[in-house]
């Protein structure tokens, strides 16, 4: 991910800096310079760039700073705290609210991403307990209603169209092609039907042409959203303040989304371009598929571009895909240090769920998103499906009893599942393993959704280290390594804030 090499080089940045025995002007100034480099090939606008130096010098000044201060962890903060300005519009987003009927316009450029981010963003809140709904008002193109339908489909949420008219004489169908009224029917259609999230499909065109504007407007009126989303692509990275400025004069903007942050050199400066605008971004596209689509929170993400981690985003995220019926008892079990195979089979299930692995790894402190490249992750996911249908084949006595596993057992999983008998061992091995791991969080308090205090009072190096894979552990450079990591954050309270902890 293009993204993850921004953040690994401000993080080997730092880190060079942080290997040197004293850090004085030269060292700072290495380590600026670097940062610099990577944000301009972000195609971050250079007056950003040079302010931002301008001001970690001004905080940091090394000469003033008593002997005894930690210059690392303050060097560190004050990149930390200039990256989130550089990305902060200064303005929070609009929120809907569950329940009651909202409208949510989609606009942007022709092959910005807009269809595909439709479905994403539906599916999202569908997850979160929303009843969404969609509306294809693309007529321009088409198969745009054909897309549409066809992703609506597979994540099962309502929608409504009709074919664009070049398709319909084609088919000899009679249809309707005026934008409008397909957009005001299919709302009106879904009002009805107690939907509380009504997504608008909109026309692209392949410039910011009159008439994209005008039609805009148009659906605009009859349909009076409570929020338009503006989709862009992360390719044309600083031009996006000019599109940006360009779709707000002309319709009331209220958030954006930008896509294919996954594979574009150019992302820092698309993100940083748009919160120039004074528009907040909430998503980002990281991919094609429909779970790969992130909420964007300025504090977590450039945590997470730093190496730092997101544990508010990881807690959120075990708590969405963990069915809330599961949780208490998954929790009690846990906390009483048990893990089954049971369980094991069901977390693999929730990970599967969770999303791209990558994704969830990039959310623990010292292990970004460089180090799961997406070969890796499709092995790993690879993986957890070959052990379920491993698990599949075993007894209900042998599930909840791993202990009693004789060689005849294994034997016959093996030929069950059509899986080799090194591979069910292998299977076993890691279950133990991860036993093994959770029999060390007995006792680990795990937090209420939201509640990121409780989890900053359970979280110091200690508990951390119980919960951390060993490999993970061992990145971070051991024990030592992340009390190291702890420590330069300053408290955990401190630690939880740069997380954008706290509540929600
Ligand atoms: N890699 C990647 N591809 C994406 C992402 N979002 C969308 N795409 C792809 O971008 C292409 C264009 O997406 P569409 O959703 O068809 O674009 P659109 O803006 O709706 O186009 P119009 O309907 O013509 O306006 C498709 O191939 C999508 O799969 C993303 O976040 N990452």
């Amino acid at each position: 991910m293009v993204l993850a090499q921004l953040g690994g080089s401000i993080s080997r940045a730092l880190q060079q800096m942080s290997n040197a025995t004293i850090i004085d002007e030269k060292v700072l100034n290495e380590c600026l310079n670097e940062i610099t480099r990577a944000l301009l090939q972000a195609d971050v606008q250079f007056k950003l760039v040079r302010d931002m130096t301008t001001n970690i010098k001004k905080i940091v000044n090394l000469e003033d700073l008593a002997a005894g201060h930690n210059k690392r962890r303050i060097i560190q903060q004050a990149v930390f705290n200039e990256l989130c300005k550089i990305l902060d519009p200064g303005k929070p987003s609009f929120t809907l609210k569950k329940g009651k009927p909202s409208v949510v316009m989609f606009v942007g450029l022709q092959g910005s991403g807009k269809t595909t981010t439709c479905t994403k963003y539906a599916y999202h809140h569908q997850k979160k307990g929303w009843k969404p709904a969609l509306v294809c008002a693309d007529t321009f193109r088409a198969g745009a209603f054909d897309q549409l339908k066809q992703n609506a489909t597979k994540a099962k949420i309502p929608f409504y169209g009709r074919h664009v008219l070049s398709e319909s004489i084609r088919l000899n169908l009679y249809t309707e092609s005026d934008p409008v009224k397909i957009a005001v029917d299919g709302v009106e259609t879904f009002k009805k039907e107690n939907c509380d999230l009504i997504i608008v499909d909109t026309s692209g065109r392949h410039k910011q042409e009159a008439a994209l504007f005008e039609e805009m407007r148009q659906v605009s009126e009859a349909t009076k959203p409570d929020l338009v989303i503006f989709v862009m692509d992360s390719s044309i990275g600083q031009a996006a303040f000019d599109q940006a400025q360009a779709f707000r004069q002309s319709v009331a903007v209220g958030a954006v989304i930008v896509t294919k942050m996954d594979g574009h050199a150019k992302g820092g400066g698309a993100l940083s371009a748009v919160a120039a605008t004074k528009s907040p971004v909430i998503f980002i596209g990281t991919g094609e598929h429909m779970d790969e689509f992130e909420v964007f929170d300025v504090k977590p993400f450039v945590s997470r571009l730093l190496g730092m981690g997101d544990l508010s985003g990881l807690v959120n995220k075990i708590q969405d895909v963990v069915p809330m019926d599961q949780q208490p008892e998954l929790l009690q079990k846990l906390s009483e240090g048990q893990f089954t195979l049971r369980i094991m089979y069901e977390q693999f299930q929730n990970m599967l769920k969770m999303g791209p692995l990558g994704q969830v790894f990039s959310m623990l402190p010292g292990f970004s998103s460089e180090m799961m490249p997406q070969g890796r992750e499709k092995e790993s996911q690879a993986k957890f499906k070959r052990y379920m249908t491993m698990m599949d084949s075993m007894t209900d006595e042998g599930n909840t009893n791993p202990k009693i596993m004789t060689e005849s057992r294994i034997m016959r999983i093996a030929r069950g599942s059509g899986r080799l008998v090194h591979e069910v061992m292998e299977m076993l091995e890691e279950y133990k393993r991860l036993a093994k791991i959770f029999s060390k969080m007995k006792g680990l308090r795990i937090p209420k959704k939201g509640d990121m205090s409780s989890l900053s009072r359970n979280m110091n190096a200690q508990n951390m280290s119980k919960v951390l894979p060993p490999q993970m552990l061992k990145q971070m450079g051991g024990m030592g390594g992340l009390q190291n990591l702890m420590k330069q954050f300053g408290s955990t309270k401190d630690m939880m804030g740069m997380f954008g902890g706290g509540g929600e």
